[in-house]
């Protein structure tokens, strides 16, 4: 099956084709990897042309056209079962069905039976709603395993590197946090499995089995251990890639990206951090948390607050709630440029401004796409400047093929960057130096357990400070000013320290250089944003005022008032997911987030020009550093007259 484009035709075809072999499947293997009911609802239309407001009027920079969608064959859902009866050999000991098999991850029952879900042992708060998810599947159970060391921390999971006492494989196992008695949360815990179970390429993370911890009732899914992920061997001043190097990497999250669409899941927040790497050289996308599954037949509009900002499409920062795989395309992009520049090329410290570094690099959008475009957030984000697009100037150093290559990708107009097919066939990876092989990528030391170490002692010195204040100066002061990360632009768990941010001469709280997996990232003074965590109101998404793009409480005084939260113009509840809505939410499945000063969407109501909207928004965010330090002082100085 060929991957989705941004051609509606192609598509509409690919998407109707796929839909219909899906349904051969199901008939052919019932017991195989069908998505649960509730997850396949999240797709968009990509029946219709998939990004229909930008398409009609942007018609920026690249000239290349999106080469015509190929039929990939080894893609053919058909061959399904083969490689699904590879994770269905097994029978976990305590289940006593099915026939043993000396690697055992997956226990393949019968199909159809109801309440099949329950007599595989999976717990009723699972099976009530979410059974479509394990269906066909059995429970490990968490004594199966040994947990060595916890290696990663997610927004909404810890990751742990721990060995199958079956096969005594090391494993990746991540303990997904949801709310047991909380159907929302269980239903997108299983929408990831959903989407994981609809995968089977070599670089896609594939989902090796579902652990049930009895104990604690905590569910983890484990994956294939992998050494690395691409942001971690960025930020490490030892790692330098050479061309064939980047070529390889760059052929491996294509081919995998181009499986995932030809299954009609976007992945949404490609990133380095979700690009694993393990010491074989093999590379995984990993992270389907964000994902979602195009449904041709069942169209909803899709939330635009996806994709870590750095790597967000220009179509999703104006608000687009009918887009497709070109969003994860532009991502791509994003990290062919910092593979060879060895630092992200657009590090937006907020939406307004990540907007206009975009513009900037690429090019303005034409007066008539501003006239005709009925995107949402069109009128927030239109400079009244027009820029010329400076790929090619910015890039010049870069080899030719890969700027051809990146000038597709980071076009404006969704429909103009081609598909993940159209990419593999480019002159970049035909034209010499050749993609080296996986095998002859460099061994890079493991990081992730120190990595893990640094974190942990990191956090001990925070907590140990905490108790302290009063000693630092000014600036340090700043830096150890306990205001989380905005949601979504780090992981508030693993780095809470802030530092002053010399370089633009303000008190703009900045992350350490990279905040992913506790290790450093080369951007000095930038903050690492993440996925869509933006701070999200649920009543507006139950509102049906605020339901679509309705940002009623953006005006800068009430974003303020409210910790610069923005407001999730979430479309649809259908996409609701944990990583893009429930964070921050009061009810949070998660937990309570104190501290939090939520990240800033758009500051300026609509209307503005991108200039003054941006220093007005540097003066907010210098107004809640202030206010942020004046609390610590003020808080420091109370621990010091109480101690
Ligand atoms: N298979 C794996 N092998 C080794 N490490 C892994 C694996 N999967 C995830 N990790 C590490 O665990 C961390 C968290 O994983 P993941 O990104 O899947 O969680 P998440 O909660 O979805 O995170 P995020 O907040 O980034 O979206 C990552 O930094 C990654 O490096």
């Amino acid at each position: 099956m060929g991957c989705l484009c941004s051609k509606g035709t192609n598509v509409n075809n690919h998407v109707a084709e796929y839909e219909a072999k899906k349904e051969t499947e199901r008939r052919q293997w019932p017991t195989e990897l069908t998505p649960p009911e509730e997850v396949t609802v999240k797709g968009n239309d990509a029946s219709r042309n998939s990004q229909p407001s930008m398409k009609s009027s942007l018609r920026l920079g690249s000239s290349v056209k999106a080469e015509p969608v190929e039929q990939n064959t080894k893609d053919k859902i058909i061959n399904r079962p083969a490689s699904g009866h590879r994770r269905h050999l097994t029978l976990d000991s305590m289940r006593g069905r099915g026939r043993q098999e000396p690697v055992s991850s997956i226990m393949s029952l019968p199909h159809g039976a109801k309440g099949e879900a329950a007599t595989a042992g999976w717990p009723p708060w699972l099976t009530s709603v979410a059974g479509e998810a394990v269906k066909g599947w059995a429970p490990r159970s968490a004594d199966s395993y040994e947990k060595l060391k916890k290696i990663g921390q997610g927004t909404y999971s810890s990751v742990y590197k721990a060995r199958d006492l079956k096969s005594d494989k090391i494993v990746a196992m991540k303990k997904v946090r949801f709310v047991q008695m909380e159907p929302e949360s269980v239903r997108f815990m299983a929408r990831e499995i959903g989407i994981l179970r609809r995968l089977d390429h070599p670089n896609v993370m594939r989902l090796e089995a579902i652990v049930i911890s009895s104990q604690s009732g905590s569910l983890y899914l484990v994956f294939e251990y992998m050494e690395h992920d691409l942001a971690g061997l960025l930020a490490s001043s030892k790692v330098k890639f050479t061309e064939p190097q980047i070529k390889c990497y760059m052929q491996q999250i294509l081919r995998g990206l181009e499986h995932c669409h030809s299954r009609g899941i976007l992945h949404r927040d490609i990133k380095g951090a979700n690009i694993l790497v393990d010491s074989n050289g093999s590379l995984k996308i990993a992270d389907f948390g964000l994902a979602t599954i195009l449904n041709p037949s069942k169209k909803h509009p899709l939330t635009s607050r996806v994709v870590t900002l750095w790597y967000r499409a220009p179509e999703l920062l104006l608000g687009a709630t009918d887009y497709g795989a070109a969003i994860d395309l532009w991502s791509v992009g994003c990290i062919l440029a910092e593979l060879f520049t060895g630092k992200p090329i657009m590090p937006g410290r907020t939406e307004v401004e990540q907007t206009h570094k975009i513009f900037k690099l690429c090019g303005s959008p034409t007066e008539a796409f501003w006239k005709k475009t009925k995107l949402p957030l069109a009128s927030s984000f239109r400079s009244q400047r027009v820029y010329k697009r400076s790929v090619s100037q910015t890039f010049k150093d870069l080899p030719s093929s890969s700027l051809a290559l990146l000038e597709v990708l980071l076009s404006i107009d969704p429909q103009e960057r081609g598909t993940a097919s159209s990419a593999l066939k480019s002159g970049f990876f035909t034209s010499t130096p050749l993609p080296c092989e996986p095998s002859k990528l460099p061994r890079y030391p493991s990081s992730k357990e120190l990595e893990a170490r640094i974190r942990d002692e990191e956090a001990k010195r925070r907590r140990g400070e905490s108790g302290k204040g009063g000693k630092e100066d000014d600036a340090s002061k700043i830096s150890n000013t306990r205001i989380a990360i905005p949601e979504g632009q780090g992981k508030p768990n693993m780095s809470t320290n802030y530092h002053y941010n010399q370089d633009s001469g303000n008190a703009f709280p900045i992350v350490p250089p990279r905040v992913k997996n506790g290790c450093a990232h080369q951007s000095k003074s930038v903050i690492h944003p993440n996925a869509a965590g933006y701070s999200w109101n649920k009543k507006m998404n139950d509102d049906p005022d605020h339901s679509v793009h309705g940002l009623r409480h953006n005006h800068p005084a009430e974003l303020m008032r409210q910790g610069t939260g923005l407001h999730q113009p979430m479309v649809d509840s259908s996409d609701f997911h944990p990583k893009n809505g429930r964070r921050g939410l009061n009810n949070d499945s998660r937990g309570p987030r104190k501290n939090k000063m939520n990240y800033s969407g758009p500051l300026i109501p609509p209307g503005g020009n991108t200039e003054d909207m941006l220093k007005e928004h540097e003066r907010q965010i210098q107004v809640a550093v202030r206010k942020a330090q004046l609390n610590k002082i003020g808080s420091d100085a109370e621990n010091n007259d109480t101690n």
